[in-house]
């Protein structure tokens, strides 16, 4: 964070070289690294979305459709970024959003994301898609707090198994991604014919020549409840773009619900997350969950800077996930390259909380926030 003055150049003293890397986050630069250290059609899955891309390309624009109303003279010189999710402790109210494949980005794949969620304090959620696994990565957190992220798998026996031993594996919350009956068309994938590397270990899918499995009834609002008991987890429903689904979902016992396009990847022309929040927001917002507590409501999609995220905790989102910001840290640095991105996101938010007067994550409100009517659209 910059300090209270301009900092004087020392007589003779040279800018410095940012060659080591950038002292500051710079996700463009970071993508940019990216590309070039990935195989084309890695980066492609990665980066890509959904037929035209309009709904990927939005995201970003969307949270900058919003301005912000700085409070001053409130006395805050501090902002504090300390929060819980779902009754867990967290430095951060910027999380890792769950992510497929981790191991085409690096070797170590999701236990580097794992050490560097821990080491940043920020909440992981790991994929089901995971390339290792499910205790794995538990073990790889160290005690550190962990969602795990499920998928309607083809045999519902395997499903309910994850279930299972996510909860099991010590993770605090079970997130179900709803928003992926099936795959989106993704064109560059279609371009590329993308397949994932022969070598690469699907870790949490049963081993194959089992028996042929009968697919399960598609889900409902009624496996919030299910899934719940089955792991005796909290469940957070992931991919909510409606105010009528999420109270659908919390009337059915989830505790929380999770605002999110799947980064554009499913169908193209959703609404953007960032339009898409106030609506859920306002739906559930004082529904007491499952426990008696209030539910809460998180948001992904396009968020690459601390006034992207401030915007989001002023809509009313408790916390903030990050996809492919932590894919470009993973791919070019590992472990230390996903700490950064964090690190560095939640140092942008805290200096922007500052500077609009706001002591912490709770303290952020819709009073923040003026329409930007101005702009064009
Ligand atoms: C490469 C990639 C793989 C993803 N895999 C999953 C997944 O396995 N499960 C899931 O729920 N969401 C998945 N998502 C969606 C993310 O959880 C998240 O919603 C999205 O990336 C947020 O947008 P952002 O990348 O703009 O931050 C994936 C996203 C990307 C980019
Ligand atoms: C079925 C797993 C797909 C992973 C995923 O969610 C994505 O690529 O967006």
């Amino acid at each position: 964070m910059t300090g209270l003055t301009q900092r004087r150049r020392e007589p003779g003293e040279q800018p410095r070289s940012t060659d080591g890397g950038p002292a500051h986050l710079d996700l463009d630069d970071l993508e940019t690294r990216a590309r070039s250290a990935l195989p084309a059609e890695v980066f492609d899955y990665y980066a890509g979305g959904a037929d035209a891309e309009v709904t990927l390309g939005e995201a970003p624009q969307a949270w900058r459709s919003w301005r912000l109303r700085p409070r001053v003279l409130r006395g805050v010189d501090h902002a504090d970024l300390t929060t819980t999710l779902l009754g867990t402790p967290a430095a951060t109210p910027v999380g890792v959003a769950p992510w497929a494949y981790q191991g085409m980005a690096h070797p170590d794949g999701e236990l580097a994301t794992a050490r560097a969620a821990a080491g940043a304090g920020a909440l992981l959620t790991v994929s089901t898609s995971a390339t290792h696994t499910v205790e794995e990565v538990a073990s790889a957190s160290a005690g550190a707090p962990a969602w795990f992220q499920l998928y309607r798998q083809h045999s519902p026996v395997h499903t309910d198994d994850l279930a299972r031993r996510a909860g099991a594996a010590g993770y605090r919350a079970l997130v179900l991604t709803v928003d992926l009956p099936v795959l989106g068309r993704r064109r560059r994938d279609l371009r590329n014919d993308f397949a994932l590397p022969a070598g690469l270990r699907m870790a949490n899918q049963p081993a194959p020549g089992g028996a042929p499995a009968e697919p399960g009834p598609p889900w409902t609002a009624a496996d919030i409840g299910r899934f719940a008991d089955l792991s005796g987890l909290p469940v957070v429903v992931k991919g909510v773009l409606r105010g009528d689904d999420a109270l659908a979902c919390v009337r059915a016992g989830a505790s929380a619900v999770w605002v999110s396009t799947h980064g554009g990847r499913q169908v193209d022309l959703v609404v953007p997350s960032a339009h898409a929040l106030p609506e859920v927001v306002d739906a559930v917002l004082g529904e007491p969950g499952p426990d008696g507590a209030d539910v809460e409501v998180y948001v992904d999609g396009g968020v690459r800077s601390g006034t992207d995220a401030l915007v989001a905790l002023a809509l009313g989102a408790r916390a903030v996930f990050v996809g492919r910001p932590t894919v470009w840290g993973l791919a070019t640095g590992g472990a230390a390259g996903v700490r950064a991105v964090l690190d560095g996101l939640s140092a942008e938010l805290a200096h922007a909380m500052l500077l609009c007067g706001v002591a912490s994550p709770a303290d952020a409100g819709p009073d923040l926030l003026v329409r930007s009517g101005w702009l064009p659209r």
